[in-house]
């Protein structure tokens, strides 16, 4: 009989999802195993490689089982288990300094770290964080979130090692997508130059979130297809000693000789040419071959690259098969793969991808550009429909707004779409080089206010703040995913830069006809009156809002409700109104207060001098908000409805209602 290795495959992976149904009923994943006798790196020490394989097993299985319960990012740390063996088992952490770029990686240098027992906690509400922290642990050297960051702080705690004459070993690990960014050539760029000490490891999976793009993704390619260059390396040394007589002089000869046969034997050395001894390609779910290369470059001065081949969702079928959409999961079902969908309305993200290809349809100067995110932004369909006007520039959000602002200037419509967090690299070239110049950048942030799960790094809590003083800059929020459709289009009808933030998630099943409306620049939406109070709301606090409207109505406070639509311009003619006729005005935002709506809403009271109008911001304090369920973590701050209206009733009654 004829079996195809796919259905080998397949076939081994019914057995394994059986054997893992009946270990997790019995609820004894990772216990009673290797892993379990694993309480921090020193204890793998002692173990054989062939115990290594195993307990690489075990950590699968954790993984795996794990994340299929909270979400997280399963494909990136099923591709990394190796690695983080044999780097744990190599230096001594955490006098040793592993730093993690993107961070999103690190749940194996969690588990082995001491975080085997707390991992089931892991991105819930108190629980470890899917992110490297310093305050969770001696071990996270360096805490992180956004990427290409690892250079750069690996070489600054490298610098400030030789400064205090210390000796341990920095190690930064970076993957091939985040190596897309230009910090990591800043830094690349520093370190060459210095001649540090300092070990880079390139996790090449040949994979961003999405495929990997760019001209160093195609180099690193090149690579992966040319000779061992280290063994190239190895072999010339060895030869060149065998030959007799003058074998040993030679030898002494053939650090110069293989300089300049490296470039006939791997094409462009582009990281020896910046000053790093580069090992690789090099197997990265081999653990003997890691160990011994990691061993071997422990004793090499000055920079050293070791590049690392590996798979992304190694070890789980259908994250192997679907690498993109298990590099981060909500919860989902082990056997089959499928993700556990809440249902619901349509998410914002879906809704502006399809509103972006109407409007491209209808104005062929509209050009997409994201960077490194083309599904988490919606532009997926926008990619296939108009692939000659989509641009993925690789995880560089600064350069995406300077592409779009050169776009501009020549008649095109660029719309940048970008999570809110990540946008926070574009801060100058969005000032400088599209607001200065007044462009017709229309920048989509996705993900803005609290996202939940991600954490600190990922909630887009400052965008009010950091756009909205900036000229020329229009700044609109929707209040449902059918008025995001009617800003995009309103912003394709201005004729400068506009900024539009949404939520992560579902909208709130707003029925959306085919036509467009065009917005009025500034102009507000009244929702409910009410004589007593006005709670004045940005974005998708207006539903939480009129619930807390609904909530003040039984204890006799009649609030008003508004739609603020704008942050910029705000709607200075509704703030007067409501300043006269009421002067008690609540506004509500999911953004730090600090520079937020609310302020803007003060600085326009001050500036027209309407001192008698009680005022009472509701949004973030001047905090960092931790990870848990995005409804949690506003209930938390005050945000749902019931926070709301309790503050609205205790403002009220400390203020009095004007009758
Ligand atoms: C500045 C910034 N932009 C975008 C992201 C979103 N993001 C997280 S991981 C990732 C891909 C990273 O690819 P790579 O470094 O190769 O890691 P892999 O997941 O392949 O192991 C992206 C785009 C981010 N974390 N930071
Ligand atoms: C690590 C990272 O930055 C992304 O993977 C992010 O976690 C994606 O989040 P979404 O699930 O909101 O797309
Ligand atoms: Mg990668």
């Amino acid at each position: 009989m004829n079996v195809s290795p796919k259905l080998c495959y397949n076939m081994f992976w019914k057995i394994h999802s059986c054997i893992m149904t009946s270990v997790r009923e019995s609820g004894e994943v990772g216990l009673g195993t290797l892993l379990d006798g694993i309480n921090g790196p020193q204890d793998l020490k002692s173990l054989s490689l062939g115990q290594l394989e195993k307990l690489a097993g075990e950590i699968r299985e954790l993984l795996i089982h794990t994340v299929s319960a909270n979400g997280g990012h399963l494909a990136p740390n099923l591709g990394v288990v190796e690695l983080t063996l044999a780097l744990h088992r190599t230096f001594n952490s955490p006098n040793d300094k592993f730093i993690w770029d993107v961070g999103h990686q690190a749940y194996v240098h969690k588990i082995l770290t001491g975080r085997r027992r707390q991992f089931s906690t892991l991105r819930q509400t108190g629980g470890i964080s899917g992110f490297p922290k310093r305050c969770e642990s001696q071990h996270d050297v360096f805490g992180v979130g956004h990427s290409s960051t690892s250079i750069s702080s690996a070489l600054g705690v490298a610098l400030a090692r030789d400064m205090s004459g210390d000796t341990y070993n920095v190690i930064g690990i970076i993957g091939d997508g985040s190596l897309t960014g230009g910090q990591a050539y800043e830094a690349l760029n520093h370190a060459g130059h210095l001649n540090i000490n300092l070990t880079v490891v390139l996790n090449d999976n040949e994979m961003s979130i999405a495929k990997n793009v760019g001209a160093m993704s195609e180099y690193l390619a090149k690579l992966r297809t040319a000779p061992t260059y280290s063994k190239v390396k190895h072999d010339i040394e060895y030869l060149l000693r065998r030959i007799p007589a003058i074998g040993e002089s030679v030898a002494k000869t053939a650090e110069r000789v293989k300089d300049s046969l490296k470039y006939l034997l791997v094409p462009g050395m582009l990281f020896e040419e910046l000053g790093f001894t580069y090992f690789g390609p090099i197997d990265g779910h081999n653990i003997p071959l890691i160990l011994d290369v990691l061993d071997k470059t422990k004793s090499i001065k000055g920079p050293v690259l070791i590049h690392l081949l590996t798979q992304k969702g190694k070890g789980y079928a259908p994250a192997e098969c679907n690498a993109d959409k298990f590099h981060g999961v909500g919860p989902f079902c082990i056997d089959t793969g499928e993700i556990i969908k809440n249902g619901g309305a349509p998410s914002y993200t879906q809704v502006f991808g399809d509103t972006l290809v109407k409007l491209a349809e209808q104005n062929p100067d509209i050009v997409a550009i994201t960077a490194a995110m083309p599904e988490g932004t919606g532009l997926k369909k926008f990619s296939a429909r108009f692939p000659e006007r989509f641009f993925d520039v690789g995880i560089a959000e600064q350069h995406a707004v300077t592409l779009a602002a050169g776009m501009a200037t020549q008649g095109k419509r660029p719309v940048v779409a970008v999570y809110s967090t990540f946008l926070q690299r574009g801060y100058d070239q969005i000032l400088h080089d599209v607001c200065l110049q007044n462009l017709p950048v229309i920048f989509m942030l996705d993900r803005a206010g609290i996202v939940g799960e991600d954490g600190a790094t990922h909630h887009g809590v400052f965008d009010y703040s950091f756009l909205r003083h900036i000229p020329n800059m229009v700044m609109m929020a929707p209040k449902d995913e059918n008025e995001l459709r009617h800003m995009l289009y309103t912003a394709t009808q201005l004729n400068g830069p506009v900024a539009i933030r949404y939520p992560r998630g579902s909208g709130v099943g707003a029925e959306s006809k085919p036509d467009f409306t065009q917005l009025e620049l500034g102009k507000s939406e009244e929702l409910l009156l009410g004589k007593d109070l006005v709670l004045l709301a940005i974005g998708t606090m207006a539903a939480a809002c009129c619930q807390a409207a609904a909530l003040l109505a039984p204890k006799g406070i009649e609030a008003g409700v508004v739609n603020a639509r704008f942050v910029k311009p705000l709607d200075g003619q509704l703030i007067r109104r409501l300043a006269r006729d009421k002067g008690v005005i609540i506004t509500v935002e999911d953004n730090v207060l600090a520079g937020g709506f609310g302020s803007a809403v003060l600085e326009y009271i001050n500036a027209q001098q309407l001192n008698w109008v009680k005022v009472l911001r509701l949004g973030l304090p001047d905090k960092y908000i931790e990870h848990g369920p995005r409804n949690y973590l506003l209930s938390r701050h005050g945000l749902d409805p019931q926070g709301i209206a309790a503050s609205a009733e205790a403002f009220i009654r400390q203020f009095g209602v004007r009758k």
